[in-house]
């Protein structure tokens, strides 16, 4: 069959959702389409500890960024290409966005994206063993706790003490803006990701008559009758012929936050200017498509350990520490992850020592300023897209990151962490003005692979809004976007938890508006 009532285009990780929701009722058939593989059987992309073996493995669509004028130009983005999408692919640190990131999201002109309306969503998607009268018990994703087993974590939560940060509990409803902690992760206890595929899909395959996935399915366009979305055109397994899938009722796009503004453009929706420019007609001309390219650009502190490291983890990154750098934030402006293994990937290149006995702190910028894009490189489906991120071309990042790269020197020079922090070996001590360290910090710094808001919704008359607040593509009919492109701004905090709950919502409100 290759005419259904939903085409959902991309299995990541809120297609994945989207899919399993709407094939609840059984009187509607969907299909999904994924480009990549199954990830059902395969134990590298399904075992939690091996996450990093997947960075510019088959896995990735592996997106090298464009010549960066103020960053890293080496810089690769991962971006999974499996069932289950980031999510079969990422390290599964699991937040709840803050309150106040959805109530601006709403206060955008966006009704229905509140946190009274997204936080049922996290609860609908979870089964948490967090304590509060807020968490799901019983929702398809495992989020909890890791266990206090890496003792250099522990020194260092003590060590965060000592520099003023207390431990304070994630996912608690309330907003740390200054606290540190081990990190809640959506993985079961066996170690398996709790990815979007294995919570959502793995229970229902093959058991509703109504939901086919196709895996190795790469959509090369829409298809559209005059303004209405009528379903996709898909590249043959052969890789020479093409399919037609028809939606009779409405497509959904959830192929992240770079390939969905790829395929928009594609089928003519995007800037008129760059789409003539590389010979795509235009059927609707949306400047937002591709615009506000966002992400969490990361830094690196890596220290030799003095003692061996653990040699086994739940993802190898267990602790998250956020605080503010200016005064009077409601967000924190500033996050770390902390390493129990050594990460060279951008550093080595210039050459800073490495080790295989080490541990990182890498600082974060939650809500970073730069705004970059997304680009067609030409009209052909096969070529990559072109990703400039313009990291740190706002000023206020590199300062941000600076006190990261301070604060975490700091936290390594307090007393908890004297039996273990050896030599730092990048950016090493002789790196120690604010010049010094910015230098080093736009040639070596990584992403926290977070990329959003590349078709972002808006208010009526922002000229931005690609989409209105349910999800609508303006300017079509039948067609809506899901994934993280839709965001309004990128979430303080590591979103794939938000991503699903953005696909919990694309289903509500395309069974709302079914009647
Ligand atoms: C290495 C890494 C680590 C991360 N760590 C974390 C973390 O610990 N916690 C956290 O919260 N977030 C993390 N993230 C970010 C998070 O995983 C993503 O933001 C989120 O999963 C994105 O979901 P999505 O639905 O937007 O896109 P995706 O999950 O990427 O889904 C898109 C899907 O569409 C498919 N697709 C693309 N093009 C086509 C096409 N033409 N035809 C058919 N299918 C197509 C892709 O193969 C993919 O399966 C990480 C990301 C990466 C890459």
């Amino acid at each position: 069959m290759s005419e259904f009532d939903y085409v959902v285009v991309g299995g990541g990780t809120a297609g994945s959702v989207v899919a399993a929701r709407l094939s609840e009722d059984p009187a509607v058939t969907v299909c999904l389409l994924e480009a990549g593989p199954s990830d059902a059987d395969q134990p590298e992309v399904l075992a939690l500890t091996r996450w990093m073996e997947l960075l510019e493995s088959g896995f990735d669509w592996d997106y090298l960024v464009e010549p960066q004028e103020s960053g890293n130009s080496y810089l690769r983005h991962a971006r999974a290409k499996v069932l289950g999408g980031c999510s079969s692919h990422n390290s599964c640190i699991a937040f709840w966005a803050p309150a106040e990131d959805l109530d601006d999201w709403a206060a955008m002109g966006l009704p229905g994206w509140s946190a009274a309306d997204v936080f049922p969503l996290y609860r609908r998607l979870e089964t948490n063993d967090g304590p509060g009268a807020h968490h799901g018990r019983s929702g398809p994703v495992t989020i909890r706790s890791v266990p206090p087993h890496d003792p250099t974590g522990v020194a260092l939560l003590s060590a965060c003490e000592q520099a003023g940060i207390p431990t304070t509990e994630f996912n608690s409803g309330a907003t740390v803006t200054h606290g540190a902690n081990w990190f809640q992760i959506n993985a079961r206890e066996d170690g398996t990701r709790s990815s979007a595929s294995v919570s959502y899909l793995h229970p229902i395959e093959g058991t509703r008559p109504n939901l086919e996935i196709r895996t190795g399915a790469r959509a090369k366009r829409l298809l559209f009758d005059g303004r209405r979305c009528t379903g996709v055109e898909v590249l043959a397994p052969d890789l020479i012929h093409r399919e037609r899938i028809t939606a009779r009722r409405e497509v959904v796009l959830s192929s992240g936050a770079i390939d969905t503004p790829k395929l928009l453009m594609l089928s003519g929706i995007g800037p008129a200017g760059h789409l003539r420019e590389v010979g795509v007609d235009v059927l609707v001309d949306s400047p937002g498509v591709g615009a506000n390219l966002e992400d969490h650009p990361e830094g690196l502190v890596m220290w030799d350990a003095l003692q061996p490291m653990v040699t086994e983890s739940t993802q190898w990154w267990e602790i998250g520490i956020f605080t503010t750098t200016e005064d009077g934030l409601d967000r924190p402006d500033l996050m770390f992850h902390y390493g129990s293994v050594p990460f060279d990937l951008n550093t080595v290149r210039y050459g800073y020592p490495t080790t295989d006995n080490g541990f990182c702190l890498t600082p974060n910028v939650t809500r970073s300023r730069s705004r970059g894009t997304v680009r067609l490189r030409t009209r052909d489906f096969r070529d990559k897209p072109r990703v400039d991120p313009r990291y740190f071309t706002d000023e206020h990042d590199l300062r941000v990151m600076t006190h990261g790269v301070k604060l975490a020197r700091t936290i390594a020079e307090q007393p908890a962490l004297d039996e273990w922090a050896g030599v730092e070996l990048a950016p090493g001590r002789d790196c120690r003005t604010d010049d010094e360290i910015a230098d080093y910090i736009r040639k070596t710094h990584n992403t926290v692979y977070h990329p959003a808001c590349t078709a972002r919704m808006g208010a009526d008359g922002d000229p931005d809004a690609v989409l209105d607040a349910r999800l609508r593509v303006r300017g079509v009919d039948g067609l809506r976007v899901a994934d993280a492109s839709v965001m309004p701004f990128l979430v303080t905090v590591n979103p794939c938890i938000t991503t699903m709950a953005i696909g919990e919502k694309c289903a509500d409100l395309l069974k709302e508006d079914r009647g």
